[in-house]
């Protein structure tokens, strides 16, 4: 990372706390019932989508374990992370991110216009990922998005891939947890990812940071997109959001458990019943961190708006409906520089 310039350093009041809360938890769920076939049963199933359904509400995020995920294939992923952030600025650059291509090595990402201190790698799940030209409503013709190739560290590409298609296994499990514990049906949510959806995955790298007391490695925000299934290692400094009383909470590492929140789309989905919450990460002088969001994204034409089983005259829709594939090309790269105006959000949208 370079020097510690002042673009980095958060308005006193979003600065980190000294001393971080850790006497409560976010749940922790265990999803044997679903990847353990054998001893699966339907009361343990009710239960499951009982103890999804009360984590949504209370927290919006929780953290699963027996998740089916192999562990060798999240070994295998991390390691080529270290190895791609340990190599030289010169070489990372060489598959950076720009303003056309939204795939590969950035680091000058800005959280609500205060720069993250973090390096990144973005890799899409689906290559080419079909998005809107513009985020023009009236323009109707699209592009392509496509993953670029790094010659290092070796097998980097096919050690992604097999990661994603794992993340994209356990993203539609959960979704039809979500669906059942909401009362509807388990498949009513395939249909926006089964084709075209607009996934990706992160490779996030924290370095020691010299002023943590003045920065973060991700400033607050809530992730936009259905779903976000987050690896994190054993350094820890994910902080949620409580909303019984607004305190940031640390999100204990657990060895081979993955972090689930849900995000806007899902708030929209469900009239907000289940809302998305608002999460950080705090950076250390000591020890660099990495972590691995999955983000589940949906097709770029689903039309996101409150779904028709969940609003009544007593519970009237909140939300217009916005087309998704608009929605991340308007924010795409509003979040990559230092603007003036504000990132899009779903509160644009909000009925008042
Ligand atoms: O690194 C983490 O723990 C979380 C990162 C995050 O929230 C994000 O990239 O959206
Ligand atoms: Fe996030």
């Amino acid at each position: 990372m370079e020097v510690f310039d002042p673009s980095f350093i958060q308005d006193p009041e979003h600065r980190p706390n000294v001393c971080t809360i850790q006497a409560e938890e976010i749940p922790v769920i265990d999803l044997s019932p679903i990847t353990n076939h054998t001893a699966s049963d339907s009361y343990a199933l009710q239960d499951l989508v009982k103890e999804i359904g009360s984590a949504c509400k209370e927290w919006g995020f929780f953290q699963v374990k027996n998740h089916g995920v192999p562990f060798p294939l999240r070994q295998n992923i991390e390691k080529v992370s270290k190895m791609f952030f340990a190599q030289t600025l010169e070489e990372k650059r060489k598959v950076s991110k720009d303003e056309d291509s939204p795939t590969g090595y950035h680091d000058t990402e800005h959280t609500k216009n205060i720069r993250d201190w973090k390096e990144v790698f973005d890799f899409l799940a689906k290559d080419p990922t079909l998005v809107p030209l513009t985020s023009d409503e009236h323009d109707d013709r699209l592009t392509q998005w496509t993953n670029p190739s790094p010659q290092y560290p070796p097998h980097f590409k096919d050690i992604i891939e097999e990661y994603v298609e794992e993340m994209e296994k356990l993203s539609f499990k959960l979704m039809e947890l979500i669906a059942l514990s909401l009362g509807l049906e388990a498949k009513k949510f395939e249909e926006f990812f089964m084709k075209d959806e607009t996934s990706s995955i992160r490779l996030n790298h924290y370095p020691p940071c010299p002023y943590p007391h003045l920065a973060l490695g991700v400033g607050r925000h809530k992730d936009p997109g259905a779903l976000t299934i987050l690896a994190q290692d054993e350094v820890g400094g994910l902080e949620v959001k409580r909303r019984a009383d607004e305190e940031w909470i640390t999100v204990k590492p657990i060895p081979d458990a993955y972090i689930i929140n849900i995000g806007d789309v899902v708030q929209v989905w469900s009239n907000d019943a289940y809302e998305s919450v608002e999460h950080r990460v705090v950076v250390n002088s000591k020890r660099e961190r990495f972590s691995i969001p999955f983000f589940f994204f949906p097709a770029h034409d689903t039309e996101v708006k409150p779904l028709e089983e969940l609003i009544n005259d007593q519970n009237p829709s909140k939300y217009m409906p916005y087309k998704w594939g608009k929605f991340i090309v308007h924010r795409g790269n509003t979040n990559f520089k230092k603007r003036n105006e504000e990132n899009i959000q779903i509160y644009h949208y909000k009925i008042a």
